[in-house]
């Protein structure tokens, strides 16, 4: 996996905040300084790494959780976010739109370019595009036979000529070459050396002049850490870099330093390397990118609660004033229920609350899927009154409903208590400091 000793220690970082018993300020700025010195051993830029922990550090002493989230799943998405916006924050994926579409790769001797070529050529290929690759490396002729190699057990065709010295002659003629081919997609290899041999970025321009590339891929070494982003500003000032591959973040320990720095140019970053075999390219998604570095199996599941928590939050005065004024029937009880399904239990929400510290049974607020069925058809048996006013279900309306909703008396029995101890719980409650939790966390469905 890529960049899996920095991964580790975000994750446990994480984990120490999910133990720790509260969430206050020292458990905050702990988490940030755990997250600190673990971007920084990545060979993240310290300026970088204070810019985002400070962020990270403010949301999370400042911004509340929204309804239904506890603090810690809301520390947790800040973490999250904050991480994918300094990797970019969305995915840019590489657009194939014109036939053929023309790549020019570029990037120092050892960078990893002719395998990216190759690994780019066999993505494309699996994504049902026609390739064809053309070597237009003069100075280091075993990268036509390396590309022939990788390429042709899939049936690749790659153009060059390893006696061949004009490099932009090459790159020419391979492409004209791949036009009359029918290929949907067109990928030139260029020469390696390095940055500042000035020959180096004049080639690069007469090739780009020839070929008229659609987009110019940069190809970088993601071991050499935060010094990628001099070596992708260079590169950007001499050509339009349209896209980067940030290679070898397998077990680099600096890889995201490389990728945090290529980040802060601007530049897109569009493929990671992630090993030596020809299928180790992954299309660089920050979100989902963060996600698996965190380790968090269910982060993408707690986004999702939080998203919909987001969208489930518009309470009506009307309810609330209902609620404070102390009314509370049947069918309150109903949508209440209901509603914590979808959210989770109550308990830990209003956990949160600092001061009111109730300590709630589970089972007064929480139902399974199976019971609430059973209450909605009991409900359904009984009139709008009894709904409305559910004290003045006496024996004989109690045998009445258990008729007619063919359950027994003893499961009507149980709806009428589980409803008393929740108006006892709700009746128990500061109202003023309920109607300031019911602004603050908004709670949508739920009748208070
Ligand atoms: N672990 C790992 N190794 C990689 C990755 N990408 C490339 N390599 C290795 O890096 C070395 C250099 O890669 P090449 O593709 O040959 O180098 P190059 O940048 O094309 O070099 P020139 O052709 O001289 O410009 C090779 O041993 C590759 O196997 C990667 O993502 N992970």
């Amino acid at each position: 996996m890529a960049l899996e000793k920095l991964g580790k220690a975000l994750n446990s970082a994480l984990k120490k905040l999910a133990r720790s018993k509260t969430v206050d300020e020292a458990t905050i700025k702990e988490v940030v300084r755990d997250i600190q010195r673990a971007l920084i051993q990545a060979d993240v830029n310290v300026r970088l790494v204070l810019q985002l922990t400070k962020t990270i550090e403010k949301r999370a002493l400042e911004e509340e959780p929204p309804a239904g989230a506890s603090k810690k799943e809301h520390i947790i998405q800040i973490v999250y976010e904050e991480l994918t916006k300094f990797l970019g924050k969305e995915a840019k994926p590489l657009e194939i739109k014109e036939k053929p579409t023309v790549l020019l790769t570029v990037g120092i001797q050892g960078s990893g370019k002719t395998t990216s070529v190759a690994k780019l050529a066999r993505h494309l290929q699996k994504r049902g595009y026609k390739v064809g690759v053309v070597c237009s490396d003069t100075w280091r002729p075993g990268a036509y036979y390396q590309l022939k190699q990788l390429l042709e057990p899939y049936g690749i065709e790659v153009s060059g000529d390893p006696e061949e010295k004009d490099a932009v002659k090459l790159a020419y003629e391979g492409v004209e070459y791949f036009r009359g081919k029918d290929v949907d997609v067109i990928i030139v290899d260029s020469a390696g050396r390095h940055k500042e041999e000035s020959g180096l970025i004049e080639e690069m321009k007469q090739i780009s002049q020839a070929i008229k590339p659609h987009e110019v891929i940069l190809v970088i070494d993601g071991t050499i850490g935060q010094q990628a982003y001099n070596q992708a500003l260079a590169f950007k000032e001499a050509t339009p870099i349209g896209s980067i591959i940030v290679t070898k973040l397998d077990g680099s320990a600096k890889g995201g330093g490389a990728l945090s720095a290529v980040a802060a140019t601007g530049a897109p970053i569009k493929f990671i390397g992630v090993g030596e075999r020809i299928d180790d390219l992954e299309a660089f998604d920050p979100k989902r990118f963060v996600s698996r570095l965190l380790g968090m199996g269910d982060i993408e599941g707690l986004l999702e609660k939080l998203e919909e928590l987001q969208k489930q939050q518009a309470v009506s005065e009307e309810d609330l004033e209902k609620f404070l004024k102390g009314k509370f029937n049947l069918k309150d009880m109903y949508a209440q229920l209901e509603a914590m399904q979808k959210m989770g239990p109550l308990k830990q929400v209003l956990q949160m609350i600092p001061g009111l510290g109730y300590s709630l049974p589970d089972d007064a607020v929480r139902v399974g899927e199976e019971k609430l069925r059973r209450y909605r058809i009991i409900m359904d048996s009984m009139t709008e009154e009894e709904l409305e006013h559910p004290e003045i279900i006496n024996y004989s309306r109690i045998k009445r409903i258990a008729r007619g909703s063919g359950t027994s008396t003893a499961e009507v029995r149980e709806l009428l208590n589980q409803y008393n101890q929740m108006k006892k719980m709700f009746k128990s409650m500061d109202k003023r400091k309920l109607a300031k939790m019911a602004k603050r966390f908004n709670f949508g469905g739920f009748g208070i």
